[in-house]
C-alpha cells in the first residue's frame, strides 16, 4: 500500500479532499463579506467609500458583516491547523478508516459552525460544532506527537 504524501495513498487523497473542501469554504467567507458590505453600504475604507459613490467613510460598523468577518477568523484559527496538523498525520501511517471518519468529522463541524454562525442559531450549537473540530486537531496532534516521541 502507498504511503506519504502521493495520492496513490489513500490516507493522503481522502484528506486533500477534506482539506480542500475546508480550504474553499474558507475562501469563499471573502466574497461572502463583499457581497453583505455591497448590500448593506458598509465599506472597509475611506477610499471604498469614494469607489461606491457614498462620501465619506461614516465609521460605522454592520452587526452582520462583522458575524461573516468573525466567522470567517475563526475558520482560519481551526482550518490552518486541521491542513498542517492533518498533512503530520497522515505522514503517521494511520489506519485508512480512523483517518476518513476524522476528517470527515472535522469538514462536517466546521460547516456546520459557518451554518449555525451565519443564522446566528442559539448556543451551544456553536460551540459544540467548534469543539468537535478542535478534538479532531488534537486528536491528530496527539497522534503526530506520539509516533515522533
Ligand atoms: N477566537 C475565538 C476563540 C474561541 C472560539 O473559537 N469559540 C468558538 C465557539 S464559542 C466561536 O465560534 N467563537 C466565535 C468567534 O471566533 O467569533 C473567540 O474569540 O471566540
Amino acid at each position: 500500500m502507498a504511503a506519504g504524501l502521493s495520492f496513490d495513498n489513500e490516507v493522503f487523497s481522502k484528506f486533500a479532499f477534506y482539506a480542500g473542501v475546508v480550504l474553499l469554504k474558507t475562501m469563499l467567507m471573502s466574497p461572502w463579506t463583499t457581497v453583505h458590505r455591497i448590500r448593506r453600504k458598509v465599506f472597509a475604507s475611506a477610499e471604498d467609500y469614494v469607489a461606491f459613490g457614498k462620501g465619506p467613510a461614516s465609521g460605522k460598523q454592520d452587526p452582520h458583516i462583522e458575524r461573516v468577518r468573525s466567522c470567517h477568523q475563526n475558520d482560519l484559527e481551526n482550518v490552518i491547523p486541521f491542513v498542517l496538523i492533518g498533512l503530520l498525520y497522515v505522514l503517521t501511517g494511520p489506519d485508512v478508516a480512523t483517518a476518513v471518519l476524522l476528517f470527515r468529522i472535522f469538514a462536517g463541524s466546521r460547516l456546520l459552525h459557518t451554518v449555525i454562525y451565519l443564522n446566528a442559531i442559539p448556543q451551544p450549537s456553536r460551540a459544540i460544532a467548534f469543539l468537535v473540530g478542535l478534538g479532531v486537531n488534537t486528536f491528530m496532534a496527539f497522534a503526530v506527537l506520539k509516533r515522533a516521541w
